[in-house]
């Protein structure tokens, strides 16, 4: 997926992946990571989910990486906040309390961008790349994140070809050979979509989405 695939996305307001609650899987499992408040969450191609507000109403310092300045100004603007607006490398940073959102490419992040972060969540971020950018992703997410850092995944399986992604079809098998090398895993939960899902009005009618406890191996 190119760059110019997103940007227009979100200039023509594109966005059916954007979910107008806080995920529903996030505030269920995010226990299960046993997370600190004092630990930093970084969000790779985090939009502008509400998710981030969510993890920073429990305590976190958050980094969202995301291509798109649409994205990172109406995260901020919905809420009624203006943020700081800074250059960090090769990122537009916007920045707001304890959120910051890194506008740029997910792979110029470097590891001395994530000081105190130990944690990681990621939601239609894997999902959003098609197969050849898979193993990139997960080796960079690998480089960037420190050991021992715990995250949750949420990934999607539909093998029925009914969809043209993304969201792609990533089946379990996939996440356990792309993330096994670098990382600890284990599925928490699988579930059904439901007929009421946004992705069935695009002819998905098998598919199911799987939650992983993720652990950055030392
Ligand atoms: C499917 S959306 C998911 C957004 C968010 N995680 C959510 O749950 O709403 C994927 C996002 O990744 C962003 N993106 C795609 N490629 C990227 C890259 N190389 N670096 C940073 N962001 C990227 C897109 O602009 C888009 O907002």
């Amino acid at each position: 997926m190119k760059a110019a695939f997103w940007h227009e996305r979100w200039q023509q307001g594109q966005i059916g992946f954007h979910q107008a609650q806080v995920n529903h899987n996030l505030k269920t499992l995010w226990q299960e990571l046993r997370p600190a408040p004092e630990e930093g969450v970084l969000v790779p191609l985090c939009g502008k989910a509400h998710d981030m507000a969510w993890l920073q109403a429990q305590g976190h310092a958050v980094t969202g990486v995301e291509l798109s300045p649409v994205a990172c100004r109406e995260f901020f603007a919905e809420r009624g906040l203006t943020p700081a607006q800074s250059r960090h490398g090769r990122f537009q940073r916007f920045s707001h309390g304890r959120i910051q959102l890194l506008c740029g490419d997910f792979w110029d992040l470097k590891a001395a961008d994530l000081a105190g972060v130990s944690l990681f969540y990621d939601r239609a971020a894997l999902i959003a790349l098609p197969p050849a950018m898979r193993e990139d992703y997960v080796a960079h997410l690998a480089r960037v994140l420190s050991p021992g850092s715990r995250g949750l995944l949420i990934s999607l399986d539909y093998s029925d070809g009914s969809l043209q992604g993304p969201p792609f079809n990533v089946s379990d098998e996939e996440v356990f050979r792309l993330f096994q090398p670098d990382f600890k895993l284990s599925r928490l939960l699988q579930r059904a979509l439901g007929t009421d899902d946004p992705l069935s009005r695009r002819g998905l009618t098998h598919g199911t989405e799987s939650v992983f406890y993720l652990e950055r191996r030392n």
